[in-house]
């Protein structure tokens, strides 16, 4: 009896063995065969010139990647040209593009075919909620509707005051530091504290109370400053992400809870910590709201912030098509911190660490706030006054040309699709007039291969010159027809998901120069500052040997 249950068992066992094989081996096939009709279809994209792939594993990512990537970057444009092959991992073909006639295509005329990742999606879905950076068609041009009119001229016109007034308590705490004489300052800190103070009490009327050096930072803060660090270093996880995105939430919990991977664990920490931070702000709003009576002038933002405005637009709305879902609103609060921070605050420090370098153009950019102030005294200087100061804008221009704080955003081809190209593009066979690109392939678009071709530029292209901007630019930077919302660049990107905040970007750059300029004189650090490439281009500092994310400046009292 006991042999033949032994039997049973044997064969029972045997056949889920040889069931779970069988299913293996058709999962795998069907990997296999979706891998091997990925390479087939394409096979046109062998064509196509670039570097040699250092890696079957990780193709050039290693070189794309890197902190010291702006040389790769530069390499491949100046030697392959503006449409450039690289391997992906694995051996994937994918482009690095900077065409503006196959970016127009990209960006404007096709952009539904070319969308963002996947990945990008849903790793955005899970951490900072269904905002901007987690929807895309109908969904994202909804949203996008709704909250045009509070990134409007007329809505910035009337942030000015108030970016005066945070950033007045960033001058004063800087003219303390150096009352008794010049002090080496860790600028991107204080810049960074003022970024955040800036989209925070602009666009959710919230205060971290992070421009009083005696404050200490709450978890929420701590959460915004850890989370890009977090999931920039979360690059693998990331890519893989979407083939179990769509478990129930509680799965994925415990699946990241047993996984181990601490900086996973901190990654849900840290979304958790933004998620319950950004309700309990939102739910207060609503609160004084449904008072009705409430003197909107007392709120941290003056009422005038992003969300207020966006709650009280939903209030009057007469259909459920005009109206933001909480999820939704929720969701624009942590994409807007985390869009808003790390992007400004390494553009202006980009821009105080030239003028460290450059003393003339600096001299220069003082008197021009001197003069603007003899003709209109010594208040702060209202909209429309800081945006007619050409050399101000000259200077932001220039380093935004430049130095573009993101070098590249990444798209999926989603369905075969052929664009044409300005240049043709030169292949071992002859020419290329088009550029086909199968469904599934990976496109860069190269911010930083446009802001510097020299074809569109001129030869000075790479040269930091902010007069340019006080002549009439080439021809040839017309003639190109560059598909991005500001000054001819790509910095913004363009099109449907170009950035929605590149007016509130600028104006905080004006602001906050035109008074820290009026006050210090900058001059370089002993320090040798290394600007990391990556998604945001970060200054830092070797100490110890670590890498320290960090910009010193030399500051003294005007
Ligand atoms: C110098 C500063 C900034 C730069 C260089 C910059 C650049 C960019 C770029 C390149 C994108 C496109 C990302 C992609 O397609 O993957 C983007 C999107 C976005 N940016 Fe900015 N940004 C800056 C400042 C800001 C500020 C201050 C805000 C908020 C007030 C903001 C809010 C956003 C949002 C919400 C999106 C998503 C737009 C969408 O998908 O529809 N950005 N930004």
């Amino acid at each position: 009896m006991n042999a033949i249950f032994s039997q049973h068992e044997y064969s029972l066992s045997a056949s889920i063995w040889l069931a779970s094989g069988a299913l293996l081996c058709a999962g795998v096939s069907l990997v296999l065969f979706f891998a091997i009709r990925h390479r087939v279809k394409q096979i046109p994209l062998w064509k196509i010139p670039g570097p040699a792939s250092v890696s079957f594993m990780t193709g050039n990512y290693t070189q794309m990647f890197h902190v010291g990537a702006a040389k790769f970057h530069e390499h491949i444009s100046k030697t392959y040209g503006s449409v450039v092959r690289i391997a992906g991992p694995l051996g994937d073909n994918q482009l690095v593009i900077s065409d503006p006639k196959a970016l127009n295509s990209i960006l404007l005329k096709d952009q539904d075919i070319f969308e963002e990742t996947e990945w990008f999606l849903e790793t955005n879905r899970h951490t900072l909620g269904l905002g901007l950076f987690a929807t895309t068609g109908a969904h994202h041009r909804k949203q996008r509707k709704l909250l045009t009119p509070v990134f409007s001229i007329k809505h910035m016109r009337s942030m000015v005051p108030l970016f005066h007034k945070i950033t007045h308590q960033l001058r004063d705490v800087l003219q303390a530091k150096v009352a008794e004489g010049p002090q080496e300052v860790d600028l991107l800190d204080w810049l960074g504290r003022l970024a955040l103070e800036l989209i925070s009490q602009g666009g959710l009327g919230y205060t971290f109370d992070s421009l009083n050096p005696d404050s200490i930072e709450n978890e929420f803060g701590k959460a915004i400053k850890e989370y890009f660090p977090t999931v920039a270093k979360l690059v693998v996880f990331r890519s893989v992400y979407p083939l179990i995105s769509r478990w129930p939430s509680q799965l994925l919990r415990s699946a990241a809870a047993c996984l181990p991977f601490p900086l996973l664990h901190k990654l849900v920490n840290v979304t958790d910590v933004m998620y319950e931070n950004t309700k309990k702000v939102l739910d207060e709003k609503k609160a004084l709201l449904e008072k009705g009576d409430v003197d909107f002038a007392e709120q941290v933002g003056e009422g005038k912030d992003i969300i207020s405005i966006l709650l009280k637009a939903n209030v009057e709305a007469e259909s459920e098509e005009d109206r933001m879902p909480d999820e939704e609103i929720l969701g624009q609060m942590t994409s807007l911190l985390f869009a808003g921070t790390d992007t400004t605050s390494t553009a202006l420090s980009r821009i105080v660490s030239l003028l460290a370098e450059h003393p003339d153009v600096q001299e220069r950019l003082r008197a021009e706030i001197a003069e603007a102030h003899e003709t209109l005294g010594d208040g702060d200087i209202d909209y429309d006054d800081l945006v007619a100061l050409p050399y101000l804008e000259a200077v932001c221009r220039e380093t935004l040309r430049l130095f573009p704080p993101v070098n590249f955003v990444s798209r999926m081809a989603r369905e075969d699709i052929s664009i044409p190209v300005s240049q043709p593009i030169r292949t071992a066979s002859g020419e290329m007039t088009s550029l086909f690109v199968p469904r599934g392939t990976f496109v860069f678009v190269s911010i930083i291969g446009v802001n510097r071709d020299a074809s569109i530029w001129g030869p000075d292209a790479d040269e930091w010159k902010p007069e340019r901007w006080l002549a009439p630019l080439p021809g040839s930077v017309n003639d190109a027809h560059i598909p991005g919302v500001y000054s001819n660049t790509l910095t913004f990107l363009g099109g449907g998901r170009a950035c929605i905040g590149f007016k509130f970007s600028q104006l905080e750059m004006k602001v906050a120069l035109a008074q820290l300029i009026e006050s210090f004189r900058f001059s370089p650090s002993k320090e040798e500052v290394v600007w990391r490439f990556g998604p945001i281009t970060t200054p830092s500092i070797k100490d110890s040997g670590n890498v320290v994310p960090q910009m010193p400046v030399v500051l003294q009292k005007v």
